[in-house]
């Protein structure tokens, strides 16, 4: 994939739905009792890979693009699979169907293509395995089998600010009598939480901890996707870092355990507001932002998990900054599709930028001079996106290869960023 230099962009769009909000609303409502409608799903690869596995698992599903309808089972209506689960290269799915496959008494057998086979699974067969479920792994890895049934509540101690772990636990808890709780060292996104308690489960939030009731009767809902901030923040840097653009982005999901690189790009200087915040239990709001003058930042604790999957293009953004931006505490990033630390790196060195990794995160010199170069995605969809957007601010056309795996979360994407662009002219 070729990317052009841009003029400024200009203009309204709604980005797709959020991709951790899809993967639940499909989850959860098969375990809840009678039809879910779900709207905004994010009809692309790594929730329609959710999709079949439920499939496989005695779930029908009524599926017209972004509309999905959802006939439930209740909490043991799953039917053990005639075949492997396919997660593709998800780790959400992967995660939380173990979770709650871990309440079934069958075997079944989770995999998936070669980046999620290479992704940490010990951390969850650890306590799901404390639960009484019987989970094995190659190396701690995928093909995971699953042996569920007869589970006990616990409480766990998780080593890492997770929302995979924490959901694959009180996914796992719904089928435990008692009460199953997770404490993590910094609050991960909390969306599991949020629909189980809208779907009748009894849920606790303590600042940290997550708790659930085991044995709930779930029932159905309808569920609107909120927006992907994961993916508005695409549009944003590169709104930000192209001078004299203005975007207004519609219905992005601004639940509080998503909003870190909001905050952290206003630290940086750049000129985002947030109205029109409305919505129910996943509140959502209109953003308005115009190109800006950044500095550099130190980012690191806690606001880390709340802006996870935004390092690679809050990288990005530091290149156009005045100054150095450190971010740390961010060792996550090396599990995810790709290393997304030592990849980051390697490919915006490419482009002239002055980027070094350390153990747990990068130091990033903003300013310098920087030129058009041949990239690669690593197959990941957001270092291919983060990608695009320095391409759009280099002084000649970049190359990408494999753009297609940005499809994982935004299929449009260059689709958008064209008419933003015409709408500039
Ligand atoms: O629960 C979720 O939907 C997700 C949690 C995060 O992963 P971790 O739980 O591994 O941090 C995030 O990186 C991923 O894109 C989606
Ligand atoms: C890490 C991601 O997803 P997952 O863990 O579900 O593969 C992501 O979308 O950036």
């Amino acid at each position: 994939m070729l990317i052009t230099p841009k003029r400024p962009l200009f203009g309204c769009v709604a980005v797709p739905g959020d991709k951790s909000i899809s993967h639940r609303a499909l989850l959860f409502s098969a375990l809840a009792e009678g039809d879910s409608h779900i709207q905004n799903f994010l009809s692309t690869g790594d929730c329609l890979s959710t999709m079949a596995c439920l499939r496989r698992l005695g779930i029908d599903i009524d599926h017209h693009g972004t509309e999905v309808t959802v006939h439930g089972r209740g909490l043991h209506g799953l039917k053990a699979p005639t075949a492997l689960l396919d997660c593709g290269n998800s780790g959400t799915t992967t995660r939380l169907l173990a979770g709650i496959l871990c309440g079934c008494e069958f075997e079944s057998t989770l995999d998936g293509d070669a980046s999620l086979r290479r992704r940490p699974m010990e951390r969850i067969i650890t306590p799901l395995s404390q639960m009484g479920a019987t989970v094995s792994g190659m190396g701690g890895c995928c093909p995971l089998t699953v042996r569920g049934g007869n589970l006990r509540p616990i409480h766990y101690q998780s080593p890492v600010a997770s929302a995979q772990l924490k959901s694959a636990v009180l996914l796992a808890g719904l089928f435990a009598d008692g009460e199953t709780s997770v404490t993590e060292p910094a609050l991960s996104r909390n969306h599991t939480e949020l629909m189980l308690r809208e779907m009748g489960a009894e849920v606790r939030i303590d600042g940290c901890t997550a708790a659930v009731r085991g044995l709930p009767t779930l029932h159905a809902c309808d569920i609107t996707v909120p927006g992907d901030i994961s993916s508005a923040a695409f549009l944003i840097v590169a709104t930000l870092i192209l001078a004299e653009s203005e975007i207004v982005l519609t219905n992005v999901g601004v639940n509080e355990t998503r909003t870190g690189l909001l905050d952290v790009l206003r630290e940086m200087g750049a000129d985002i507001e947030i109205f029109n915040r409305r919505g129910g239990c996943e509140p959502v709001a209109d953003l308005l932002v115009r190109a800006s003058t950044l500095h550099g930042v130190k980012v690191g604790g806690d606001i880390i998990p709340r802006m996870i999957d935004e390092i690679p293009i809050l990288a990005v953004a530091a290149l156009f900054a005045s100054g150095t931006t450190v971010i740390r505490d961010a060792e996550e990033l090396k599990v995810k599709e790709t290393n997304r630390l030592s990849a980051i790196a390697e490919e915006l060195k490419k482009c002239g930028a002055h980027i070094e990794t350390t153990a747990d995160g990068l130091v990033i010199e903003g300013g310098h001079p920087l030129h058009a170069a041949a990239f690669s995605s690593h197959g990941d969809h957001r270092m291919a996106m983060s990608e695009a957007v320095l391409a759009l601010r280099l002084d000649e056309p970049s190359a990408i290869d494999d753009f297609a795996c940005a499809e994982i979360s935004y299929p449009d994407f260059l689709g958008t960023i064209a008419r933003l662009t015409e709408e500039s002219l």
